[in-house]
């Protein structure tokens, strides 16, 4: 596909046996200022899983799905695949890529939103493997945000409401929908984006969230009342960062008399490890110890909307067409101007 000659899987990457778990800890928290305590915390969610996190499988999951869309629709591009903290380290798929004469290269990170973790990040991953690679090293172009395509959207929709049908029938209908994205500190909110455009006082994460719990409530129908919700969260406690967390907010749902959620992962792209441990062990217990029914939908994963929507996105990026959005923030990083999501 015209101008490109390869597709790029970009992912965070995960540990898949006991001994990797610490040094992939300290791949992801280099510099960045964790508590120690913290880490032997999320080490320890890591080991009642038996070591494995559940990424790696699910991008060989959506790999594989990609492929079967691609070749359906007559896609011919190789698929390659490389994380930002474990193997197959990105710095190793693009001197691979070098390597097999790939030249220009569509990229898709495992990341839907506009901030410094989500999108920023990624590019200066790409950047560092690229120099580590070479003058041999392909272009890679990273595709937008793409947290209000309808095909992302679509497949929370689908999952919003198998979640809904999986509660009793007398509590499906005042079921409160709880929006869950991964808490960030508060400078890293607010400044992300791309900081010519205007933003609320939170920043164009926030204002994406928002925007996408609109769209996917409509969609679902039967007007349900729903909340934004916060999960881990990590950092020194001094620091600031978004609430209310998901727990916290449970509580007062309960003390409120609300009897059922759902809780929808729209943060998202697949159930890794920070919905396996942090909604489906920890959320479930606080909604058990406070008596509130509680379902789970699940995310995107290898939802079909959501495979097609990557085809599309490539379409997109090879053709220079306008990007497809359900919402005013369409635009946002969507050019991906060298200083949006930066960290100030
Ligand atoms: C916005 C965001 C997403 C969502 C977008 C997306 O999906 O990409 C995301 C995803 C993920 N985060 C993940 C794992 C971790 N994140 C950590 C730490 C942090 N995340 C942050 C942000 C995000 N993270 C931030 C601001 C920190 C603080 C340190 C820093 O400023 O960088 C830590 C360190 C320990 C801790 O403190 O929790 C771990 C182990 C995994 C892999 C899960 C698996 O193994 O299945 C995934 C997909
Ligand atoms: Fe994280």
């Amino acid at each position: 596909m015209r101008p490109y000659d390869a597709f790029l899987l970009i992912s965070f990457g995960g540990p898949e046996k006991t001994d990797d778990v610490i040094p992939f800890l300290e791949n992801v928290t280099r510099g960045r200022g964790i508590p120690r305590e913290r880490l032997a915390e999320v080490g320890e969610h890591y080991f009642l899983f038996g070591g494995v996190s559940p990424i790696n499988q699910q991008c060989r999951d959506l790999i594989d799905a990609i492929r079967a869309d691609f070749d359906a629709a007559g896609v011919d591009l190789p698929i390659y695949w490389g994380n930002r903290n474990w193997d197959p380290y990105l710095t190793e798929t693009v001197a691979q890529m070098a390597k097999d004469g790939v030249r220009r290269v569509v990229a898709l990170a495992t990341s839907a939103y506009s901030n410094y973790s989500s999108h920023r990040q990624y590019l200066e991953d790409i950047d560092r493997a690229r120099e580590a690679v070479g003058p041999d090293a392909p272009q890679i172009d990273l595709i937008r945000p793409y947290f209000d395509h309808p095909g992302f959207i679509d497949s929370f929709v689908d999952h919003t409401r198998a979640a809904l049908d999986r509660l009793p029938a007398d509590l499906r209908g005042e079921a409160r929908l709880l929006y869950s994205a991964h808490s960030i500190p508060i400078a890293m909110a607010q400044a992300s984006g791309d900081p010519r455009r205007e933003h609320g006082p939170e920043g164009a994460y926030v204002d994406q969230l928002a925007e996408v719990a609109r769209l996917i409530t409509e969609r679902v129908g039967g007007e349900h009342a729903y909340d934004l919700v916060y999960q881990s969260r990590s950092g020194p406690p001094s620091q600031p960062w978004l609430e209310p967390d998901i727990n916290d907010r449970m509580e007062e749902l309960a003390a409120e008399g609300v009897k059922a959620v759902v809780v929808v992962p729209y943060g998202f792209v697949s159930d890794h490890m920070e919905v396996k441990y942090d909604l489906d062990v920890e959320a479930v217990a606080t909604a058990e110890r406070l008596g509130l029914r509680m379902e789970r939908a699940l995310s995107p994963g290898t939802h079909p909307a959501f495979v097609a929507m990557v085809r599309d996105l490539v379409e997109e990026r090879a053709e220079g067409r306008e990007p497809a959005g359900l919402s005013r923030l369409t635009r946002e990083c969507h050019d991906c101007p060298p200083d949006c999501c930066k960290l100030r």
